[in-house]
């Protein structure tokens, strides 16, 4: 663990394995109650210097640490695989995504404006300053062990708060490097602190204690939900990055082949392991067997294999359960009437086959639970109303995409789809200037963009009498 700029350690540790392979590949300590306190004072104590130092100076830290990841991004690629298990060139990918936070918000910091309001009395001024909000706990998930993390601390740092990282039990090693380079960038003791350990005990004190202004949390809907409760004892601020259900449209009028390459790199990114993937995939009656006959054709040139393997396209889920899981899904399906294209086996251990099925029903698993796997299931519809109210038709409000060539259609189903996020020809949407989240259970808040930087300042209103 990383905490007031010391490597600590503890007598008890968790291992950590490569899911492609199940082998133990590191051990991160256990936290105490004690280091609890150490850390939430450290980032406490820390807050109040690093808030004085001007954004151009915090922005200059943010650079040096910019500079370091993007020297060592093969070694923290490989490191992700390894824990992560995505195909070392997505690994890669993620590092620089996870870079252009620090980027960006290394000068979008300099931007955190103030404002003055005109007064109707004379003798009155109006000031309007924004000001780091303090300490912050950030929680964060497995999918995107770098990501998730600097999505976060890079917004936070430059607008002047310390924070405290828990990375997720299985991904710590990749958050454990990236403080190792923030630390040879020279960012001061306290700012920056990972801490690994007892998610439950880790939860419960960072939440209860009253000198953490701040939670911002990326991870499932119902831990979420857990966390937001916790936070209210303290009137936390929170931001929510939750769970997806991504419905990829598919219209009458679109080019099938974008809409093709689209729904697979959208579907089996991080062997579908992501909040925004296509969880859903509707396409009109009328180019269902075109799309279908195509799609499938794609999907059977996936390569599967460990992730450190340049060749492989697919790489394993994290752990057995998640597989059992998106398991139940297929099987669900097929007792329901589902037709399998391709795929539906287990291939190894936490390793299934990129799978496609048609004839699906939007009562099935599949329709309507988050899958986070490389499942396929394709619904046809007949007119965009129809598949409009089918497509908002569930609790989550993240990200959703269609394709159309009609102008006017564009306009008329964005304005309707109920998400946060939307692709219009587009499976790649995300990136550092734009703001990422979800409407309804799939969170509060945003993160990247200049709302990102919202979220770790508070508004102070100065009313001056001259
Ligand atoms: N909206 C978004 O941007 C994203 C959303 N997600 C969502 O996250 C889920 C997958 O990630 P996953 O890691 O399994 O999600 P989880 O919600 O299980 O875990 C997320 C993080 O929360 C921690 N955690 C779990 N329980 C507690 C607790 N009681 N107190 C404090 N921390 C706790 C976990 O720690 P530990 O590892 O020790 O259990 C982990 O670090 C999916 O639902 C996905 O949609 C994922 C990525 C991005
Ligand atoms: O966990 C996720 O799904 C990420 O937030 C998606 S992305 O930002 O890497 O697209």
């Amino acid at each position: 663990m990383y905490i007031n700029g010391e490597w600590v350690k503890t007598n008890e540790w968790m291992e950590v394995t490569n899911p492609a392979t199940g082998e133990t590949i590191g051990s991160v300590p256990i936290i105490t109650h004690k280091q609890m306190d150490l850390v939430i004072n450290s980032a406490e104590l820390a807050f109040h210097e690093w808030k004085r130092l001007s954004v151009y100076e915090r922005a200059a830290y943010l650079h040096k640490w910019y500079e370091l990841i993007d020297k060592n991004a093969e070694e923290i690629a490989r490191v992700l695989t390894m824990e992560q298990g995505k195909p070392l060139k997505e690994a890669l990918g993620e590092v620089h995504y996870a870079n252009s936070f620090l980027e960006w918000y290394k000068e979008e910091g300099k931007r955190m404006y103030g404002e003055t309001i005109p007064s109707q009395f004379r003798e009155k001024r109006i000031l309007i300053q924004k000001q780091p909000i303090g300490v912050v706990a950030a929680i964060t998930p497995w999918n995107f062990p770098a990501a998730m993390i600097t999505r976060k601390v890079a917004p936070a740092l430059v607008a002047g708060c310390t924070i405290i990282i828990k990375p997720a039990s299985q991904t710590p090693l990749t958050a454990l490097l990236l403080a190792k380079y923030g630390h040879e960038a020279g960012i001061p003791k306290g700012v920056l602190n990972v801490i690994t350990g007892k998610s439950s005990l880790i939860g419960d004190n960072l939440l209860q204690d009253p000198r953490v202004k701040k939670l911002t949390f990326t991870g499932s809907t119902e831990i979420g939900k857990q966390l937001m409760a916790q936070a209210a004892t303290t009137v936390k601020k929170v931001s929510l990055e939750l769970g997806g259900h991504a419905p990829f449209i598919v219209f009458e009028d679109a080019n099938i082949e974008k809409a093709v390459k689209g729904a697979i790199q959208s579907k089996f990114r991080n062997a579908g392991q992501t909040c925004i993937c296509a969880n859903r995939i509707f396409v009109h009656e009328s180019i269902h067997s075109t799309f279908i006959e195509r799609f499938v054709e794609e999907v059977k040139k996936l390569k599967i294999g460990n992730g450190l393997n340049s060749q492989s396209d697919i790489g394993p889920l994290i752990d057995l359960s998640a597989r059992n899981k998106v398991q139940s899904q297929i099987k669900d399906a097929i007792e329901n009437g589902g037709l399998i294209h391709c795929g539906g086996r287990v291939v190894a251990d936490n390793f299934l086959e990129p799978t496609v099925i048609s004839n699906v029903k939007d009562e099935m698993m599949v329709m309507t639970e988050e899958t986070f796997g490389p499942v396929a299931p394709i619904a046809t519809f007949r007119n965009e109303d129809e598949v409009v109210n089918r497509a908002n038709n569930s609790p989550y409000g993240l990200a959703a995409y269609f394709y159309t060539e009609s102008l006017s259609r564009m306009y008329r189903v964005t304005e309707s789809l109920e998400y946060g996020i939307i692709g219009v020809n587009d499976a790649a949407p995300s990136t550092a200037q734009a703001p990422f989240g979800g409407l309804k259970e799939s969170g509060i808040g945003r993160e990247g963009s200049h709302y990102g930087l919202d979220e770790y300042v508070e508004v102070k209103y100065v009313s001056i009498s001259i």
